[in-house]
């Protein structure tokens, strides 16, 4: 896999990424592929896919991001990481960010932490638990969650609401049924925040990012 390509599709995003960050990204991408044909990480091979489909997908949220968490070091949730996606690609761009990984298969959280050494990267931490119990072990100490392929919005936003501070951001990466998984949340418990289109340089697919925030705070539930 060519930085080549991938500076090719980073561009397109807008993104003012370092050549270090390429680097980084570049070899997430390689680790995650020598560990995909061992174990099966993921479902999609071949590098210049996964570059289109994993990677860029999980940075293009970035823009959006960026305006919504506007303090310093905010703590971020990634529920149900598998091989670490939204969360390591976010965490090598946004140095400052501290990213929480919550992924339940060990096999999984096992190459996350062989990413953290091999990658040096600071500002993330794995948790080999279910998400219900960091909810448990952690309440209300992330100023946003994220998730990708994790399950149904109104699922991720159940799950999300005991980890939020106060004034919490949930971030739903979704692609086309995010109509349909809107309808099904009550909109009497959160507020939609923005609903953007995402372009994904090079790949013709429908992704939106949606996010949204309680209306009312956990402690009054
Ligand atoms: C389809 S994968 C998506 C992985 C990654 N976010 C991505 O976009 O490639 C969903 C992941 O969520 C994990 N998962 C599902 N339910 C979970 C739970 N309750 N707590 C923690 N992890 C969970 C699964 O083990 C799986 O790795």
């Amino acid at each position: 896999m060519s930085s080549e390509l991938m500076a090719l599709g980073i561009e397109n995003i807008g993104l003012d990424l370092s050549s270090s960050n390429i680097a980084d990204l570049d070899l997430f991408l390689q680790e995650m592929g020598r560990w995909n044909r061992v174990h099966n990480l993921t479902a999609i091979e071949g590098a210049e896919e996964s570059v289109r489909l994993h990677l860029i997908d999980s940075i293009t949220v970035l823009p959006v991001m960026r305006q919504f968490l506007t303090a310093a070091n905010p703590k971020i949730a990634d529920l149900g990481s598998g091989g670490g996606l939204p969360a390591i690609p976010i965490a090598i761009v946004q140095p400052t960010w501290h990213l929480t990984l919550i992924e339940a298969v060990r096999k999984k959280t096992a190459f996350l932490q062989h990413v953290r050494g091999r990658l040096a990267l600071k500002n993330i931490e794995v948790l080999s638990e279910r998400v219900e119990a960091v909810a448990q072990s952690r309440p209300r100490q992330f100023d946003a969650v994220i998730s990708r392929a994790f399950t149904n919005l109104n699922h991720f936003l159940d799950l999300s609401l005991p980890l939020l501070k106060p004034g919490g951001l949930v971030f739903a990466m979704k692609a086309k049924r995010a109509d349909e998984e809107l309808l099904e949340v009550s909109m009497s418990n959160w507020t939609l925040l923005a609903d953007e289109a995402l372009h994904i340089p090079l790949l013709a697919v429908e992704r939106r990012l949606l996010v949204l925030s309680p209306a009312i705070t956990p402690s009054t539930l």
